[in-house]
């Protein structure tokens, strides 16, 4: 083990398997997920060579075999519990996307949430047993955000009991869905339903495209993958023309919504209904943010601690990088982010887990409250994590942007979570929506209960800032809310009062509105770290915890200062002080860092980086990692022969 990671982790100021078991949500589960960590890590099958060595087919390939073994891995183990399904799928693809993610994330449970006992009976067990393989298909090349504009349409025929689909237009091929190019048989398709000559919008229709034998695309399915992209490319991202398609009646998810024999349409009790399965996947965002910015910070924080460089004094040994103040500004707020992801991430789940009991019950109340805060920490999470995997890069120097740090992959892997489940800036108006209902509501004379209750007529005047309090903080980051979705709100109708129309008025203020949401969003964050630390019995884990959390609130603070200052919750001089305030724990966290991140538990398997190995030894690894490029096959390449050698040759 390098010296200098090794001394890192003599004495820490807390018990890290205690931490690691917080983490997991208990020893037994902690427990459970080393056993199948394992189970993947032992089993010769899933060993491979450096994925950024292949190609994009190379990649499929690998992808499909290790979905293919996965699957039947999960069978022969009798795994059925959806958590260890869950851990033993993110063991198998190390947290990257793969080909069966829409299969698995979006099809399986739009047939348990949109199905009824009949479809369910028919399609569950064979997409359970993988004979049926689905994608989710929604997003077409012309609307992916704006879904009462998608164009693909299904028309009831009476005649013979059948939808016909099709994508008139160019701009109405389904564009983008997971595993639709090359992966899936089967799809669920969103599409305009007409029947009796009149639309009565999306719908949920269970389209056969391929041939369950061949894999042939069946009669009027033009299906192929929209080739490389930026990242992600372990997934056919496809697209799907569909010409004339008929399926029958009993093919559309008919839980709520129904198209009776005769044709006559049932609307369902809300129409947000059918958005349902999104707002499921939103949540699932927000809850596995943080395992992304996890492996990020572990890579950077251990490659922080074994590379030297620089010299402070002459004759003295190059200090570690992380000794520097910069470093661990870059390092640690991130770090204390990632913590405070993982208890709002437990937060959503349990938000949603609750509501949807209620919405299976028949109480459609808290659904727009379920939509807006999934919607609003979807977004402020991820354009975080993303940043944040970005700066860890770079804090790794020239071997952050070398794939053997593992970081441009996570980057590229993560980044499209700002787009899809919902683009950032569309989710964060959808909470601005609520927000602004929630005011009216107020000067209504209601008052609101949960994380808006900050918009009730003020009761009590607060102290002054306190910046060694969390408490404190807390209530700084909710006073911030308050005051900038109070202040939006009376913009809005101050244009309003200028003879805006509605329209003109909202989009005259959408950056704001943004802003707005953002507060609210990072109040809620806070709010919750500060809460789930009441409950950790451990006094080191709390005490380690409490500082995390403490150093994430100043950041917040220094990072948006100008909220703050504008909102009159401090001034420039004690702004000051929560700087000061914020160096200091920087410099005592800094002792803290790579067992803060070894409680992660996360293994250099799954970390799938030379730069942030267990044992530090970096250099010996990078050399071996890069000897065996496919570049290095041979000693002289063969274009010299081919290109190179008749330029010499011809003496120019
Ligand atoms: C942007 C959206 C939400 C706009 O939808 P629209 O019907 O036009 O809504 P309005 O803004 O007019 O609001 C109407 C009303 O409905 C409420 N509402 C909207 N969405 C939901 C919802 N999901 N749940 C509950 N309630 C909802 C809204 O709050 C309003 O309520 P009021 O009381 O204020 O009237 C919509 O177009 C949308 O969601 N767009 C995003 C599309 C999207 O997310 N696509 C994802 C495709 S799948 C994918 O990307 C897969 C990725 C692969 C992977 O995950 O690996
Ligand atoms: C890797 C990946 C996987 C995907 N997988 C799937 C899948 O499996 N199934 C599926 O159906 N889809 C999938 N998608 C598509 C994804 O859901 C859409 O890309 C996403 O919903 C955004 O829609 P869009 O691409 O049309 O962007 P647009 O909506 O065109 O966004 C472009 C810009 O316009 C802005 N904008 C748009 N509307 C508004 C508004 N009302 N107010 C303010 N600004 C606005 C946005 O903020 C953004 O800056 C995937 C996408 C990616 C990248």
């Amino acid at each position: 083990m390098n010296p200098d990671i090794k001394k890192e982790r003599e004495g820490p100021a807390f018990d890290v398997e205690a931490v690691t078991n917080l983490l997991d949500g208990g020893r037994d589960v902690t427990e459970r997920r080393r056993q199948l960590e394992a189970l993947v890590e032992n089993d010769p099958e899933f060993l491979s060579q450096p994925l950024s060595f292949l190609s994009q087919s190379g990649r499929y390939d690998h992808a499909i075999k290790r979905c293919a073994r996965m699957i039947q891995q999960i069978k022969k183990l009798g795994l059925t519990d959806p958590k260890d399904i869950s851990l033993y799928k993110r063991a198998v693809f190390c947290g990257r996307p793969c080909p069966l993610d829409l299969h698995l994330g979006m099809f399986l449970p739009m047939l348990l949430n949109q199905a009824t006992e009949d479809q369910l009976e028919h399609f569950f067990l064979p997409a359970w047993q993988c004979q049926i393989i689905g994608t989710y298909a929604q997003t077409e090349m012309g609307h992916g955000t704006f879904l009462r504009g998608l164009e693909t349409t299904a028309l009831y025929d009476p005649r013979t009991q059948e939808f016909v689909l099709n994508t008139p237009t160019v701009t109405a091929i389904k564009w983008w869905p997971g595993g639709l190019g090359k992966t899936a048989n089967h799809a669920v398709v969103l599409a305009q339903l007409y029947t009796k000559g009149t639309c009565q919008g999306l719908n949920a229709f269970i389209v056969q495209l391929r041939d369950l034998e061949t894999h042939a695309p069946l009669p009027g399915i033009i299906v192929g993958d929209i080739g490389p992209k930026f990242g992600f490319n372990d997934v056919d991202n496809g697209f799907l023309k569909l010409e004339n398609v008929r399926i029958p009646r009993t093919n559309m998810l008919m839980k709520f919504a129904k198209v009776e024999e005769d044709g006559t349409y049932i609307r369902p009790p809300s129409d947000k209904l059918a958005y349902g399965t999104m707002v499921f996947i939103r949540a699932l965002i927000v809850s596995e943010a943080s395992y992304v910015l996890a492996k990020a910070c572990t890579i950077a924080i251990r490659y922080s601690v074994v590379r030297r460089q620089s010299q402070q004094t002459p004759g003295a040994p190059e200090p570690q990088i992380l000794d520097y103040q910069t470093q661990q500004h870059k390092l640690l707020p991130l770090l204390a982010t990632t913590y405070a992801f993982h208890f709002i991430g437990n937060y959503v789940s349990k938000m949603y887990q609750n509501i949807s009991e209620s919405v299976d019950a028949g109480n459609y109340s808290q659904l727009n409250e379920l939509h807006a805060t999934s919607a609003g920490l979807k977004a402020f999470t991820t354009w975080i994590v993303v940043a944040g995997v970005e700066t860890c890069r770079m804090a790794c120097g020239g071997h952050g942007f070398s794939c053997a740090s593992g970081l441009p992959e996570l980057y590229t892997n993560s980044a499209p979570s700002c787009t899809y489940e919902g683009e950032n800036t569309v989710m964060m108006l959808q909470t601005a929506r609520y927000l602004m209902k929630c005011v009216g509501l107020v000067r209504n004379g209601i008052l609101l209960e949960g994380n808006v209750m900050y918009l009730n007529p003020a009761f009590d005047n607060r102290p002054r800032l306190d910046p060694q309090s969390v408490a404190s903080l807390v209530g700084a980051f909710c006073d911030r809310a308050s005051w900038m979705v109070t202040h939006v709100s009376q913009g809005l109708q101050s244009q309003l009062n200028c003879g805006k129309s509605q329209k003109e008025a909202w989009n005259n203020m959408l950056v704001e509105l943004v802003r707005a949401s953002e507060s609210h969003c990072h109040y809620v964050v806070v709010k919750t770290f500060a809460e789930e630390l009441e409950g950790v019995q451990d006094s080191g884990s709390r005490a380690i915890l409490s500082s995390l959390c403490h150093l994430y609130a100043l950041h917040g603070i220094t990072q948006h200062s100008g909220d703050f200052m504008q909102a009159g919750v401090l001034n420039g001089e004690e702004l000051e002080q929560v700087s000061k305030i914020l160096r200091t724990l920087l410099s005592s966290l800094r002792r803290q860092a790579v067992p803060l991140t070894d409680a992660f538990d996360i293994s250099d398997v799954q970390l799938s980086s030379v730069l942030g190995r267990h044992d530090g030894n970096v250099y010996n690894a990078l050399y071996a990692w890069a000897r065996t490029a496919p570049l290095n096959k041979s000693q002289v390449h063969e274009s010299y022969d081919k290109y190179m050698k008749p330029l010499q040759k011809s003496k120019l």
